[in-house]
């Protein structure tokens, strides 16, 4: 395994070159373009790391799938869906356009960023802190790395622009879609977007999702099956973007993208995955960390298809 990770590495590098990095979070645009590493991890706790795995970037909108988790734990199944639908959208993240023509309004998925501002919105707590420290306990729990937190930098960085988002989450209280203090709401989703994590935390948080929400060491549940079957499944649906058909038959696993270039993947029963290279391609996916999975997947037979 180690060599063949050495190898893909190696073999796949030569991609960073065609792609960029996001640069409308100015502080993303501060990402080393050359840069992949991946980290894999078995249900029995063999770790393999390759590339620049050490390298910390911030999950964007793979953390999409720990709030949606979050807010499902809190909510249920039948309230979440009341506000956020189960339909992919194929129209890029930060889209607008379908929360005015679909009637009533209401986020396609939650996996694009209106979607996401909605369950943020569904995670209650007195303060801002303490929903976020919510967020941060499962990332914590499902990581076994007590130590992450957000960056502060890319959370002011992304505060400062994220006009788009504050669009958006207005809009929704305009349908009802969300109530409460949209501020309080903005601040929890620009900082969970900022969480700081490595390849290896993200391979931990896809083991727990292989292992059907338990710990990889323990068998301990940390989230309900239930749960976690509908993340996994948005993941194969919606975790790509608009690139989600293509990612499902070129790789075949329930994953999801992030604009800082990480990508969480899980293989059902078998692997954690935890990808980085912040050079993304035209939809927003790493572009590099795209084809190191369909050459791994290839190699490993992954696809649950
Ligand atoms: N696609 C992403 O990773 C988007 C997340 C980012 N925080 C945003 O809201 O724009």
């Amino acid at each position: 395994m180690q060599q063949l990770l050495n190898t893909l590495v190696e073999r796949n590098k030569r991609w960073t070159k065609e792609g960029k990095v996001a640069t409308y979070i100015p502080e993303l645009g501060k990402g080393d373009p050359s840069v992949l590493g991946i980290s894999i991890i078995d249900l029995n706790g063999n770790l393999y790391n390759a590339g620049d795995y050490k390298y910390k970037f911030t999950l964007q909108s793979i953390t999409k799938v720990v709030t949606l988790m979050l807010a499902l734990i809190e909510n249920g199944k039948e309230k979440v869906f009341q506000y956020v639908g189960m339909e992919p959208t194929g129209d890029p993240f930060n889209s607008i356009i379908k929360l005015e023509t679909i009637k009533p309004s209401k986020p396609l998925n939650p996996m694009i960023n209106a979607g996401a501002i909605t369950t943020v919105s569904l995670i209650s707590g007195e303060s801002p802190e303490e929903r976020l420290h919510k967020i941060l306990t499962l990332i914590h729990k499902m990581t076994g790395n007590y130590g992450i937190t957000y960056n502060e930098k890319v959370f002011q960085s992304e505060y400062q622009t994220g006009d788009l988002n504050k669009a958006l989450a207005y809009f929704l209280r305009t349908h009802n879609v969300i109530t409460g203090d949209i501020e309080e709401h903005l601040e929890v989703y620009f900082k969970q977007s900022s969480i700081e994590v490595t390849t290896e935390d993200v391979a931990k948080i896809g083991a727990v999702i292989a292992n059907d929400g338990k710990d990889i060491y323990n068998n301990q549940e940390i989230i309900p099956y239930e749960v976690v079957r509908i993340a996994k499944t948005f993941m194969v649906t919606c975790g790509m973007y608009n690139a989600s058909g293509e990612f499902a038959i070129n790789v075949g696993i329930p994953a999801k993208s992030g604009v800082g270039g990480g990508i969480l993947a899980t293989v059902p029963r078998r692997f954690g995955i935890g990808v980085v290279g912040p050079a993304l391609d035209e939809k927003g996916n790493s572009i590099g960390g795209v084809k190191l999975l369909e050459d791994l997947s290839q190699k490993l037979d992954l696809s649950i298809f």
